[in-house]
């Protein structure tokens, strides 16, 4: 990988940098099979969902994409609302208690691959961001001891004060690029979304690479990726 071509890296968090996918998708399902059950649905929310609708894009509108693909139509309700109510926010809030529960007992640590590439581009003095749809990525970077490598954290709170449209539109990342005040041309993203390929691909950036973490090599390239690796490891200088 040849990363003097280039003068920044974007980093999506979970799924890139550590293995939060996993607590997400857990939270994710626990939350939508305990609700549709409630509905008397007999159609399971499974990884297929979380891929399609739910991966990569804010909170509230992972709730909603869900949703509308199984026809169920919901309030908006209010970041205030409780995990209890039936509003799109109210199942939102709901996950993320599931989220901070399992985050808070087991701790997170990188992965080892993206440990190794962070520190080496850290080494280069190539300027990094985290760019993630997440409201949780600082408590994230925290618990995994990663937070100093940044120059910023573009995350779901940044996104949500300053306006910004969420993965798969490009903002976040342009914002990003702006803050480290580099062209989108000379930044690489990496991203394990499709959301977020797509996101990298529609902003012009000078690489897309997608880290295959299930989402499928050809539906990453199909999204916009211009290289795929299974892990950081891969694309070391
Ligand atoms: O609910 P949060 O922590 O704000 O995260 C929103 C989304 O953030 C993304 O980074 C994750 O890939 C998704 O799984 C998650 O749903």
């Amino acid at each position: 990988m040849a990363w003097t071509n280039y003068r920044a890296a974007l980093f999506d968090l979970d799924g890139v940098l550590t293995p939060t996918t996993d607590i997400h998708m857990r939270a994710w399902a626990q939350m939508f099979n305990d609700y549709l059950h409630a509905r008397g649905t007999d159609d399971p929310y499974t990884d297929d969902d979380y891929f399609a609708y739910v991966d990569g894009r804010p909170r509230y509108e992972g709730v909603a994409c869900f949703l509308s693909s199984r026809h169920i139509n919901l309030p908006l309700g209010d970041s205030s609302d409780a995990p209890t109510a039936e509003t799109i926010a109210g199942l939102g809030n709901r996950k993320n208690e599931y989220f901070n529960q399992v985050l808070a007992r087991d701790g997170i640590a990188p992965y080892p691959g993206s440990l190794h590439l962070l520190h080496a581009l850290r080494d280069l003095g190539l300027p990094m961001a985290v760019v993630s749809s997440s409201r949780n990525a600082e408590a994230v970077l925290g618990a995994a001891g990663i937070r100093d490598l940044f120059v910023t954290v573009v995350d779901g709170n940044v996104s949500r004060d300053l306006g910004l449209k969420g993965k798969p539109a490009p903002d976040t990342f342009l914002h990003a690029a702006r803050i480290l005040g580099v062209e989108p041309a000379q930044a690489v993203v990496l991203e394990d979304a499709l959301s977020g390929v797509a996101a990298g691909h529609a902003g012009d950036f000078g690489l897309v690479v997608g880290v295959d973490r299930g989402a499928g090599a050809d539906a990453l390239r199909a999204a916009g990726a211009d290289l795929v690796v299974e892990d950081c490891e891969e694309l070391l200088p």
